[in-house]
């Protein structure tokens, strides 16, 4: 895999009249975990969009792990994973059940499902409330399990668009250690 996991160059978006993104240019180095800052209304989740093809580009270049994504926009969507800022979670199904939609939309084997979604559970401590209705979590762990939905292909980058939003420090705290340990289990 390349060294650089993302590069931008001169990437610009309107929506309309609206200039959503303007002249973003920033590369980020595999291993890495890059926060992509700025005030309401900056352009992030419009960069985001289109880093993971869900916008298709107007102006500029993206490259995901050596990838140009104008060129290989399906090669892209099996290699990254992407926790939108709004649920993506379905509350009358468990978190089990949740894991099991997202693992079988990725493509995984029988088999691969059987390891991967209980190692998932459990290195998101939500083994225990695997089976509760998902409803019934709390904030910080139906961001878990999001993250959870988009880890399990192992993708190469993981897309996170304001992954604490909403939660206490503690639960901050929780979610921004699991991305952490994945990041480094990653390396
Ligand atoms: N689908 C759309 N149609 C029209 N305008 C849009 C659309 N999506 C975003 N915009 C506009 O583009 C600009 C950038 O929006 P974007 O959601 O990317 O910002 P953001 O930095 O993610 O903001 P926030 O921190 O509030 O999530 C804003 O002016 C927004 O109103």
């Amino acid at each position: 895999m390349s060294e650089i996991a993302i590069r931008v160059k001169n990437l610009y978006k309107t929506f309309g009249e609206i200039p959503a993104v303007q002249d973003v240019n920033f590369e980020v180095g595999r291993g890495t975990c890059f926060g992509l800052l700025g005030p309401n209304g900056a352009g992030k989740s419009t960069t985001i969009k289109m880093m993971t093809t869900l916008l298709p580009v107007q102006q500029g270049e993206i490259e995901i792990a050596g990838y140009s994504l104008t060129q290989n926009p399906f090669r892209i969507r099996e290699m990254i994973g992407y926790v939108p800022q709004a649920l993506s979670v379905d509350g009358n199904l468990t978190g089990y059940e949740n894991l099991l939609i997202f693992a079988k939309l990725y493509g995984l084997s029988k088999k691969e499902r059987a390891e991967r979604i209980p190692e998932t559970l459990q290195m998101l401590h939500l083994d225990d409330v695997a089976e509760r209705p998902v409803k019934t979590y709390s904030g910080g762990m139906i961001r878990r399990l999001e993250i959870g939905q988009e880890i399990l292909h192992r993708p190469q980058v993981l897309f996170l668009d304001e992954p604490t939003v909403g939660l206490d420090p503690v639960a901050r705290k929780a979610v921004w250690n699991h991305i952490e340990q994945l990041r480094s289990d990653s390396e």
